[in-house]
């Protein structure tokens, strides 16, 4: 048996249902003229994805991400290590039936319309005609496109925007439990990223469990339950954002007037500074303001106390000296 299967991925959950499981995943690639330099892509990566939940891979270019996401998907082999999703060894025949994959920079045949594209991508997974006359709008309608522009608009008369749709949607044809994203909203100005969002929520409240790979943090926080952080090739701070950057209502406040005693059971770890409190709050901030009223002092400043996503990300790739991307 190889050892690597002995190991437990890092954040393994007994109670939730693991879709995606890898164990010490790594990649060299063989490069050059002769094939003779390697380049190590990716170094013992051992996580879970669990059912239902929105996963984001985040890390800066050259990372790993996309060689990571297409060793899941049985494109790229793994070096050593091994990976299951759901419960199968990746590339199984019968999973591949599951699962769903929007490639970063997708080709598609730009002289069909993107209803005749859907037709196209439906027959590949030999779904009847009759599934297809009802999934095809459906999907059309889920991902944001009209019916008449599907039918009879060319792809290459398409905005980036409209392809990323339609690129979702193709990706949706098979009705997948699973659906990999790699970088759904590269390119997008921010309502097409807004559009995107949206339509990965909704894909969420069908069950549905998403592999999201993204540089762009704000997305990842926004709708991502779990999160982990790849540089260089390595994987660290696998968890939800709250285990990573704490709770999201927790708030700093500064107050000017009133008397410690009378703030310390809405503040904790209170100090004077400059004739002003500083702490933080513990209770919801509208009964707080109201209370302050009550004893004549006043609110001057409300800060959440975690730090943003992109603020975490930056500083752990500092306490890794990586300034750079690849
Ligand atoms: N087929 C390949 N042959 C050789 N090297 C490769 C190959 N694919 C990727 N690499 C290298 O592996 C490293 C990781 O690349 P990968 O595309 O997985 O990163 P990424 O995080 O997806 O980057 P980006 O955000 O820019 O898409 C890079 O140094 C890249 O040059």
């Amino acid at each position: 048996m190889n050892s690597a299967t002995e190991v437990k991925p890092q954040d393994t959950k007994d109670e939730l249902m693991p879709v995606v499981q890898t164990w010490n995943l790594s990649k060299v690639y063989h490069t050059g003229f002769w094939m003779n330099q390697k380049l190590r892509s990716l170094n013992d990566c051992s996580f879970s994805v669990y059912k239902g939940e929105t996963f984001g891979l985040l890390g800066p270019n050259g990372a790993g991400k996309t060689t990571l996401l297409k060793m899941l998907l049985g494109i790229v082999r793994p070096s050593t290590g091994r990976a299951v999703l759901l419960g199968y060894p990746v590339g199984n025949l019968s999973v591949k039936q599951k699962i769903g994959y929007l490639p970063e920079n997708a080709y598609y045949y730009d002289y069909l319309t993107a209803w005749e594209f859907l037709e196209f991508v439906a027959g590949l997974f030999q779904i009847p005609k009759s599934v297809q006359k009802r999934r095809i709008p459906e999907l059309i309608d889920l991902v944001g496109l009209a019916q008449k522009t599907a039918k009879k608009k060319q792809l290459r008369r398409y905005s980036k925007g409209m392809l990323q749709r339609v690129g979702m949607a193709q990706a949706l044809i098979n009705d997948p439990e699973v659906v990999f994203f790699d970088e759904p909203m590269s390119g997008l100005d921010p309502l097409g990223r807004y559009q995107v969002r949206e339509i990965v929520l909704s894909l969420k409240e069908q069950g549905k469990t998403i592999f999201f790979n993204s540089h762009v943090l704000t997305d990842i926080e926004k709708i991502c339950d779990r999160i982990a952080i790849l540089a260089r090739g390595d994987l660290f701070c696998v968890g939800s954002l709250e285990e990573i950057l704490g709770r999201s209502d927790v708030y700093q406040v500064i107050v000017q007037g009133g008397t410690k005693e009378a703030l310390e059971p809405w503040v904790s770890g209170i100090k004077e500074i400059e004739h002003t409190w500083h702490g933080q709050l513990t209770g919801n901030p509208h009964d707080f303001i109201e209370f302050l009223s009550t004893i004549d002092a006043q609110l001057l400043s409300l800060n959440r106390a975690r730090a943003s996503l992109e603020e975490y990300f930056v500083q752990q790739l500092r306490e890794r000296g990586i300034t750079s991307s690849q």
